[in-house]
């Protein structure tokens, strides 16, 4: 279409109503339970086809752009100005494009209440501040004039709706929420109306804002607050889906809450509306296919299921894998699928390369990784995920997921609680057999695996590097961060302790004895415990961190301390108690970077703590933290950490004086690196072996198993999400569909190397 004028044609698609009136609705005076279409009514029976495809650029950016004047008195501000054929269009609109209301009015006379046909328009509230800004919208608040409520008006540019041929997801977004209207946990629109340069949704207003706000605010959530918040959304997934509705773009922006602080989730606009199929149910339900296979290239990188990236296709199930990134989000504070740009997060995506963060609760793990599943026939179904002892205690059959007044918002903190296995399956709890029932049936090869995350093991190896034995028990097995007091920290401990010794936990393997571990490298502890895993470890460093802040030159570990590698032993050099740590750097190929710090001097304190970034630290020599959520590397590049124990940062960067220096300990660095090159290559060669995996293409190293070349102009920055992420669908200027056709045929071509 370009740039030329819009003509009355152009138009006539949203003159009329955009999908049928509600006939029957019953009107009170505040608008509750009602959905009215401010448009001609002549044209009601007139259905327009239901739209796939995708959004446009950034929305509202025509010279139509619509703000509502946020003043008492609108008409004042219009009126200047204007000529008297432009008054007499917009009084012809306020008429035209008004919504008609049935109002219950009382006969001042009489007393009786008697129904009143009102028409209701931009006139009859006054508009606010703006309550967000989406691809294709903008919201507003607005105060409605006779009753003082408060409402959402998302606003949308019909110039740029034209222009960019996004009639059709209008239509979308207003059907699906006038099917689900009254529905809980779905916002509701109370009804349309339009003028002749915009369209307006009158929305429920959620006063307190979206769910990426409140992950933003906290850092993250604790498993009470997860659970809650999950739980509404889990069944709001399950109405909309009753309904033959499929979201396709659930992610935290979407996911509103209201004054009572509960989920309201919202954005339509690229819902799938399934037709209703014949069914001979006794309960005449309406029946849809939920597997109904859908080609529209919709949603969000960040929460986009791996089938529509490799097979490019969508069912309901992708609104299932979207609840298992979001589930991971609240604890995890970030999403489980993130990279430097939306390429490489698709590349995550297609293969399912995540990792959880350090301590991340078991049970909350063992859910999120029945969800993040491949292949969607393996992926937990929405009754599987009700049944699951993650939801012990939720009653979603009676309703109270949301009468339950909402928990004190607190961020995820590691405990002794949420290090504990799985408990078993009680044969007598229906729901939960039914889960393990539906599990065993899939087959699903992680449904047993209960095992103690990969830190554990982490603080494990440290343990065992830098005492040179595995501490007493499984106590080395124990992952407890920001434990400021010893004797908390020793009380934990000893609590996961009885958790783990009643546990065969992978992560420690049975056999690691005092005596067979004692010298071994930490690349063999690591290697051998890492052989089960997707995950390995690139880089490892033992480091020394010194603080400067004291005037004193940097303490060489190795001199003052000989005994470098059994800690423990040491006693403190007089004066210079509390100044000395040790480290160690370990980077995996899942861009993640663990960072164990141990004070040193009788083990006093221990703490860990995890990055993620991608970057080659081959070359990194220094590591400044900057302030609690900078890091600063070699000087140059600065990345943003995800790092849910500021408070902890906060005191190394305090004790630190702002510098961590990152000295390999070994004398010489190339030694570190031998040992490395030696170690990755072993690992190749194992993984080849395991998986025949395809070679290496001679072009170039893979990084993220891409070729680096496809990186290189990437932007560093990683750490967690904070960032407004834009639907897929709304960014045609980044092309995604060239993106993923330039990804699938990068794997096409080493499918090809290979076959050759
Ligand atoms: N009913 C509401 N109450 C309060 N805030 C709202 C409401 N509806 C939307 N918002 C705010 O406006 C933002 C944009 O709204 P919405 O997602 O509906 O727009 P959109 O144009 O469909 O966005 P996109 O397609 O880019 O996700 C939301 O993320 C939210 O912050």
């Amino acid at each position: 279409m370009g740039d030329r004028s819009l003509t009355e044609a152009d138009y006539a698609p949203l003159s009329k109503p955009l999908v049928p009136t509600s006939a029957e609705h019953t009107q009170t005076q505040d608008y509750s339970g009602l959905f009215v279409d401010g448009s001609d009514s002549q044209s009601r029976s007139e259905m327009q086809a239901l739209p796939q495809g995708q959004f446009g650029d950034k929305a509202l950016t025509s010279t139509n752009r619509f703000f509502p004047l946020a003043s008492d008195d609108p008409g004042t501000q219009h009126e200047m100005g204007l000529d008297p054929s432009m008054r007499r269009r917009r009084d012809e609109w306020a008429e035209r494009g008004a919504a008609k209301i049935v109002k219950n009015v009382v006969d001042p006379a009489t007393g009786e209440l008697t129904k009143h046909v009102v028409k209701m328009g931009i006139k009859d509230f006054k508009f606010g501040e703006q309550l967000g800004d989406g691809s294709y919208s903008s919201v507003v608040l607005a105060t409605a004039r006779d009753s003082g409520k408060k409402y959402a008006v998302k606003v949308l540019s019909k110039e740029y709706l034209i222009r960019q041929k996004k009639v059709k997801y209008v239509t979308v977004e207003k059907l699906a929420l006038q099917k689900l209207n009254g529905t809980k946990g779905i916002i509701r629109l109370f009804f349309t109306f339009q003028d002749e340069a915009s369209l307006y949704f009158l929305l429920e207003y959620a006063s307190h804002g979206d769910f990426l706000g409140l992950i933003k605010k906290y850092g993250s959530l604790n498993e009470k607050c997860a659970r809650y918040y999950a739980s509404q959304i889990i069944d709001a997934v399950d109405s909309l889906h009753a309904i033959g509705i499929i979201h396709r773009d659930i992610k935290p922006e979407n996911i509103l809450l209201d004054k009572d602080m509960k989920v309201k989730l919202t954005d339509f606009g690229t819902a799938k509306i399934l037709p209703e199929q014949p069914s001979n149910n006794a309960d005449g339900k309406p029946c849809f296919d939920l597997y109904a296979r859908s080609k529209s290239f919709v949603g969000t990188a960040e929460y986009v299921s791996p089938e529509l990236l490799n097979d490019s296709y969508t069912d309901s199930r992708c609104d299932i894998w979207a609840f298992g990134c979001i589930l991971y989000q609240m604890v995890a504070g970030k999403p489980p699928f993130k990279a430097a740009n939306e390429y490489l997060t698709f590349q995550k995506v297609m293969k399912i390369q995540y990792a959880f963060t350090a301590g991340f609760p078991l049970i909350a793990k063992d859910l999120v990784k029945k969800l993040l599943v491949r292949e969607p026939n393996d992926r937990l179904t929405v009754e599987q995920i009700k049944a699951h002892v993650f939801f012990h205690g939720v009653h979603f059959e009676d309703g109270s997921v949301w009468d339950d007044d909402a928990p004190e918002i607190q961020p995820y903190k590691v405990s002794a609680e949420a290090m504990k296995p799985l408990p078993k399956i009680s044969e007598t709890d229906a729901a939960t057999k039914l889960a393990s029932l539906h599990l065993a049936s899939n087959n699903h090869p992680e449904a047993q695996d209960c095992s103690v995350i990969s830190m554990s093991a982490a603080t494990a190896a440290f343990n065992k590097d830098y005492t040179g034995q595995t501490k007493s028990g499984n106590k080395a097995n124990a992952s407890v961060r920001s434990v400021s007091n010893n004797t908390d920290r020793e009380k934990i401990q000893k609590k996961i302790s009885k958790v783990h010794a009643s546990q065969s936990s992978p992560s420690i393997p049975a056999t690691s004895s005092a005596k067979e571990t004692r010298g071994h490298p930490s690349d063999v502890f690591w290697s051998h415990y890492l052989q089960t895993l997707d995950e390995h470890v690139l880089f490892m460093k033992e480091v020394e961190i010194s603080a400067r802040d004291v005037g004193n030159p940097r303490v060489d570990l190795g001199t003052v301390a000989p005994d470098y590698r059994n800690p423990s032993d040491i006693d403190p050099p007089p004066g210079d108690s509390g100044r000395f740590y040790k480290r160690m750097l370990v980077i995996t190929n899942l861009g993640r970077v663990l960072i164990f710090v141990k004070r040193s001097l009788r083990m006093q304190e221990e703490h860990e703590f995890e990055l993620q970034f991608e970057l080659q630290l081959k070359q990194v020599k220094k590591i400044n933290l900057i302030n609690d959520q900078m890091l600063q590397i070699d000087d140059s590049r600065t990345i943003f950490i995800g790092c849910k124990e500021r408070p902890f940062l906060m005191k190394i960067w305090k004790l630190l004086s702002s510098e961590i220096s990152a000295n390999p300990h070994v004398p010489s660095p190339k030694l570190d690196h031998k040992m490395f090159d030696r170690f990755i290559s072993s690992k190749k060669q194992n993984s080849k072996k395991k998986s025949q995996a395809p070679p290496v293409p001679e072009s170039g190293k893979l990084v993220n198993g891409l070729p680096g070349s496809c990186i290189s102009k990437a932007s560093e920055e990683g750490g967690p999400n904070m960032k407004r992420l834009p639907s897929l669908q709304t960014r045609s200027s980044s092309n995604y569909s060239k993106l993923l056709a330039r990804s699938t045929e990068m794997r096409k071509n080493v499918t090809r190397t290979n076959e050759k």
